[in-house]
């Protein structure tokens, strides 16, 4: 006799359980990465609070059960964690970052100045036109890297576009660490092709020049679920991420996206690391020269200038590697030590006029 065990097998492609609904503390970022950072006895007398608004006089922080606002401290920022003291709010811990977007100040000390904290991708904005430029896409990959966040790139206006495949191409050139997907801002796409990293308890951010499209996309987030329950009138929603200050915006999924105008000014700053891992392949390559300060010009035993003759390398990326790297150092340098390097190119010149004059 042949039994029929089909009624007692799960049916394909069903997970045998149900996934559990992430928790309130998920839905905000919460993750074992922070937990780690304390125990039960003291999450449950100084339970977490996520910051999502920075305002001159003080953070509103959210948790389970929890909207509050903490005294502003200068050590904190958009997305920050905080195990909050309820008694005494101006002690809550503030705990260790998963990443962390910083820019230097204007003015003369030019001190770091944070802009946002546990983001975990940022999706870089382009549109398939002119705006599309390899070696700013490489500066805000390396930005991301720096900041220990996934860079996504984003390229826009595909309808707008005979061809996107030179620039898919060229922007997936860039880092086989990086996903590049082309679509239209404007359609149904966002919502599926941004979906696998806008899951509830994740925190994106957009990063781009003006006009690619970012508010569109970030609307796209909005719509879809609002789209989904209905519940939302179309300017409510439209007045949700239009802000000023430094912001998270849950969409009712529970996906944190950041608003910050800070977000559009980071300047390549302190960013050697990032620039490195972009260019990890030419970082190695120059780790093989004879010498260790190798300028990769005239050089005996220059192992970058070998790759080059050897069409093993690409002369352009090259080029913006080492603008790149020369522009970070230029901009993380202090202003003495730029007067300083002014100081000796002039000396140098002043030597060589006068050799000449004898
Ligand atoms: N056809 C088409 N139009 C787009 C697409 N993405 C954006 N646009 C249009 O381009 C214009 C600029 O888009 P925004 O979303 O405002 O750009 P942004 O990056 O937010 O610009 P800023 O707010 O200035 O930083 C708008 O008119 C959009 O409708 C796209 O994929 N296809
Ligand atoms: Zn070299």
């Amino acid at each position: 006799m042949t039994r029929d065990y089909s009624k007692f097998l799960t049916p394909a492609g069903s997970s045998p359980l149900p996934k559990r609904a992430p928790s309130p503390l998920q839905m905000l970022g919460w993750k074992p990465f922070f937990s780690q950072q304390t125990d039960v006895d003291t999450l449950a007398t100084t339970p977490p609070v996520r910051v999502t608004e920075v305002h001159r006089s003080g953070l509103r922080v959210l948790g389970d059960g929890i909207d509050t606002t903490i005294p502003p401290g200068p050590e904190a920022t958009v997305g920050d964690w905080f195990l909050l003291d309820q008694t005494n709010p101006a002690n809550s811990i503030l705990l260790d970052r998963i990443s962390l977007f910083e820019r230097r100040a204007a003015g003369h000390d030019r001190k770091r100045q944070m802009i946002a904290a546990n983001v975990d991708t940022v999706f870089i904005v382009t549109s398939c036109n002119r705006d599309f430029n390899v070696a700013r896409l490489e500066r805000f990959v390396a930005l991301a890297f720096e900041a220990q966040v996934t860079p996504v790139i984003l390229l826009t206006k595909a309808d707008l576009c005979d061809d996107t495949a030179p620039y898919l191409d060229d922007a997936r050139a860039i880092s086989n660490r990086v996903v590049v997907e082309a679509l239209n801002a404007k359609s149904s796409e966002p919502a599926d092709k941004l979906a696998s990293w806008c899951t509830p308890g994740q925190t994106v951010a957009f990063l781009g020049s003006s006009g690619v499209g970012k508010s569109t996309l970030v609307n796209a987030l909005f719509q879809r679920s609002v789209a989904d329950t209905g519940a939302v009138r179309e300017d409510d929603n439209r007045g949700r991420h239009t802000t000023t200050h430094r912001q998270l915006h849950f969409t009712p999924d529970g996906c944190a996206v950041l608003d910050t105008p800070g977000m559009r000014e980071l300047q390549l700053t302190d960013v050697e690391d990032g620039i490195a891992e972009v260019f990890d392949d030419l970082v190695t390559l120059a780790g093989r020269c004879r010498f260790n300060d190798c300028a990769h010009e005239t050089e005996p035993g220059c192992a970058v200038r070998k790759a080059l003759e050897a069409g093993e390398i690409d002369a352009d990326r090259l080029a913006r590697w080492r603008k790149l790297a020369a522009e970070e150092r230029f901009n993380t340098a202090t202003l003495a030590q730029r007067k300083a390097h002014e100081k000796s190119f002039h000396k140098k010149i002043k030597t060589v006029q006068q050799k000449k004059k004898r």
